[in-house]
């Protein structure tokens, strides 16, 4: 099929962003007595006191998480490490990752202005849990959104989603006349909430950095001048599998919930091929080299990721704001993230007056990593705050 997109006077173009978390919120220098409390694992105070080093360690400060006391005492195998709770994990998980994002949902929808009757496209995206019908199913029934709705279920990509979300949505809109795409990002971590173990301690970096959150945008190509507020064109989007790197994030759904390991390698890993994406992504866009002079929207898997990836990148101090903001707030949400990045990104330019919803700046680009490894480059092009 021959592209629309060199006939769209305006390629795809996101026209609301909105985010939505559960409300327990639970400051970071508190959580280890929990995790170890609710888990039943105080004597393990040797691990107790390597976690309190991983969270003073995480830049976080404070995180969202559906989880509660009174629900693992409900569910006491969910704080058995390897002890079978997929199901109880599974019963509060496919009510409640649609019905988080649907409250981030609605409120894109306010941004938007437009009827919800416009939406053509709906893509969800979670790695939280699976069923039949699907969350995207759920979704429209939450909503009230048309039966018709061209739906697109992305399960189990992890937190590299929020960019595979953007790159399918910018082929529908630039090759659907008048499409207009809700795009839902997921995520309560319950199926990865594990007791802490010797014997597998990448479960504690999971436990100290991962968080619940949903993010919901609205992008649709041509956008009405009249009606709709522009945020960021999306200029170009790929998706590449960095060699050799399978061993870097890795989840295996069992009985237990997810059994995942995160190997300390990941930050050399993907910064190591962080200058290679944008050359690629960047390409025939007649953007000049300075990476200075771009706006930079990263997932927050971590800190030492984010910190790498500047070194790599040669940043000046400040580049990474939005990403280091994200991570001390919520934690690292897996696919959302980036999606409360560039939430926070056209936000604080606004509030600051910047020229740009990217921080004054034209070009910019926002970088999803996750299982594979897997990069997701989507570049982006601010609009002007004036608007
Ligand atoms: C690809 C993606 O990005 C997708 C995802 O989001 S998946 C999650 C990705 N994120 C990560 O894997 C986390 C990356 N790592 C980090 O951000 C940091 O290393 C960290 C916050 C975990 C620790 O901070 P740091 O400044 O590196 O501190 P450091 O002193 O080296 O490590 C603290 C402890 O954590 C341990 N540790 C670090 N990484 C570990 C890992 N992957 N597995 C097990 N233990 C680990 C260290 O051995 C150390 O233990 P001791 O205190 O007993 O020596």
């Amino acid at each position: 099929m021959e592209s629309v997109a060199k006939e769209a006077k305006i390629p795809a173009t996101i026209l609301a962003i909105a985010t939505a978390n559960p409300v327990n919120c639970y400051h970071q220098k508190d959580y280890p007595d929990f995790l170890f409390r609710v888990t039943k694992s105080e004597d393990k105070t040797e691990l107790k006191d390597k976690f309190k080093r991983i969270c003073e360690k995480s830049m976080i400060k404070k995180r969202y998480l559906g989880i509660t006391e009174e629900s693992l005492k409900a569910n006491p195998n969910i704080c058995t490490y390897k002890a079978p709770s997929l199901d109880a994990r599974q019963d509060l998980l496919i009510y409640e990752v649609p019905k988080l994002g649907k409250e981030a949902a609605l409120k894109a929808i306010t941004e938007w202005g437009q009827p919800i009757s416009s939406l053509t496209h709906l893509i969800f995206c979670t790695s939280s849990c699976v069923d039949m019908p699907g969350a995207d199913f759920q979704l429209v029934k939450l909503l009230g959104l048309d039966p018709s709705i061209q739906r697109f279920m992305i399960y189990q990509q992890g937190c590299f989603s929020g960019g595979t979300a953007l790159r399918i949505a910018k082929d529908v809109a630039e090759n659907n006349a008048g499409a207009r795409v809700l795009i839902v990002c997921s995520e309560i971590i319950t199926m990865f909430f594990q007791q802490p173990s010797e014997n597998h301690l990448d479960v504690l970096v999971g436990q100290a950095l991962f968080s619940d959150g949903a993010a919901a945008l609205i992008v649709g190509a041509n956008p009405d001048p009249e009606s709709e507020r522009q945020l960021f064109n999306i200029m170009s989007a790929r998706q590449t599998i960095i060699p050799n790197s399978e061993h870097g994030v890795v989840g295996h759904l069992r009985e237990m919930g997810f059994e995942y390991y995160l190997s300390p390698e990941i930050p050399k890993l993907v910064s190591g091929k962080i200058k290679d994406c944008l050359s690629k992504g960047f390409e025939g866009l007649g953007v000049n080299g300075d990476r200075n002079s771009l706006f930079y929207c990263i997932h927050p898997g971590g800190p030492a990721i984010l910190k790498k990836v500047e070194e790599e990148l040669g940043l000046k101090e400040g580049k990474l704001r939005a990403s280091r903001h994200v991570l001390s707030e919520f934690g690292n949400m897996g696919g959302p993230s980036v999606l409360f990045v560039l939430d926070e990104m056209r936000k604080k330019s606004m509030a600051e007056g910047k020229a740009t919803t990217g921080e004054g700046l034209e070009w910019g680009v926002l970088l999803a990593m996750g299982p594979g490894l897997t990069v997701e480059t989507v570049v982006l092009r601010s609009v002007s705050t004036a608007n």
